[in-house]
């Protein structure tokens, strides 16, 4: 059992005037694949580096097992780590790459030989074993840097950007294989990312960072159905979801020009119970939950917006189409059978009972009841 503890942990470099993490609260469960994701800088590297040991803790305690880590050196931690930039060694070969690790902890050459062959075996290497890293491509290099995590047997990696050295098409592969990987070993795995497709479809669990702090935890699915802000909203989804800001009014959101679009009656009545009539909000609703058939027109009358194609991309069974509703753009995912060219007139339906509201100032969701920060 490895249960990883983050006790509200805080990080100050020495030159830093804030801290570049604060208060980071998270039990990671035994065999988890926890993704952190967040934009460059939200301190994501920091934490993870803070759980190898390669920084110090300024305030909290790490737990790995029950026992406090803090104090504890690197490389007595018994984590495997995988950088972004591989970290091979360009004079050895393959096999000693992945075998330096445990040459250097006094492993039996036999037990050494059975390891590498072992994760050879698993990541495809095994024609690579002679080979030095100049001589092999960017997936089969980061193979290798997983491989020496492999042998290891260590109960915990860690990722910090693996595969954002890799083409776009290695990489959707290359995310295949670890997940793979992960289901075949079982490792406890702490995988950093600012690409939130990474995040969605490899995480058990993901951890949306922000500047320095924790936005939302929760499987990827808790977190895209029911962000708990709209800096989450926002960040998690490709395309991001579209905000307008907007009031509220008597069942209805206006933008005041040519958005209006008629609120269904439970979400209106939760706008109603928390006081927002006549007040002002941001609404947002993702490009998926547009749409231009004519029954969902039919049926939802008040929710239809005429607006103006500005670009439309093709994507095989869906289109992707840029809008634009007076000075307002927008982006909806439609059926690529209705196919739009710019400069159509549109009529688009906006499926409100799938939107999210956002209160203007604190930019938190405006739910029955607030959502949680985990969970
Ligand atoms: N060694 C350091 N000394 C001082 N400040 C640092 C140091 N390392 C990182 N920081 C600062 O801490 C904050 C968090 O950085 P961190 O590298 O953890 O972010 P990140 O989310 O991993 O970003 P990226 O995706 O760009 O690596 C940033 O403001 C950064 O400038």
């Amino acid at each position: 059992m490895v249960e990883i503890d983050l006790d509200h942990l805080y990080k100050k470099y020495d030159d830093g005037e804030d801290y570049s993490v604060e208060d980071f609260d998270l039990h990671i469960k035994d065999k988890e694949f926890i993704v952190f994701v967040g934009p460059s800088g939200c301190g994501k590297s920091t934490t993870l580096r803070m759980i190898a040991g390669l920084e110090d803790i300024t305030k909290g305690e790490l737990k790995i097992a029950g026992k406090v880590m803090n104090d504890v050196a690197p490389k007595d931690r018994n984590i495997a780590m995988v950088f972004q930039n591989y970290a091979l060694y360009p004079h050895m070969t393959v096999y000693d790459n992945m075998a330096f690790g445990l040459k250097l902890r006094h492993y039996k050459k036999a037990d050494i030989d059975a390891r590498v062959q072992n994760a050879a075996n698993i990541l495809g290497l095994k024609p690579f074993l002679d080979r030095k890293p100049a001589a092999l491509s960017g997936g089969q290099r980061q193979r290798v840097a997983l491989g020496r995590a492999i042998v290891r047997d260590a109960p915990i990696f860690l990722m910090d950007e693996p595969l954002s050295n890799l083409d776009a098409k290695l990489r959707v592969s290359m995310r295949a294989e670890i997940a793979k990987l992960h289901r075949r070993l079982n490792t406890t795995t702490i995988y950093v990312t600012h690409d939130q497709t990474e995040a969605m479809t490899m995480a058990d669990r993901v951890v949306v960072m922000s500047v320095g702090h924790v936005q939302q935890i929760g499987t990827p699915s808790q977190v895209y159905e029911n962000p708990r802000n709209k800096f989450v909203a926002g960040f998690m989804g490709s395309p991001s979801m579209n905000f307008f800001n907007m009031t509220y009014q008597n069942g209805v959101v206006s933008d005041g020009k040519s958005v209006t679009l008629k609120v269904p009656e439970g979400r209106a009545k939760i706008l109603d119970d928390q006081g927002y009539n006549g007040k002002e909000l941001i609404f947002g609703i993702r490009p998926e939950d547009i749409h231009s058939e004519q029954a969902f027109l039919d049926t939802w009358p008040d929710a239809v917006i005429d607006s103006t194609v500005t670009v439309s991309e093709l994507l095989g069974a869906t289109e992707q189409l840029y809008l634009k509703v007076d000075d307002t753009e927008y982006i909806a995912n439609v059926n690529a059978r209705d196919f739009h060219s710019p400069g159509d007139a549109v009529k688009m339906g906006f499926d409100v009972n799938k939107a999210h509201f956002f209160d203007k100032d604190t930019e938190m969701a405006i739910t029955k009841e607030p959502v949680p920060l985990e969970g």
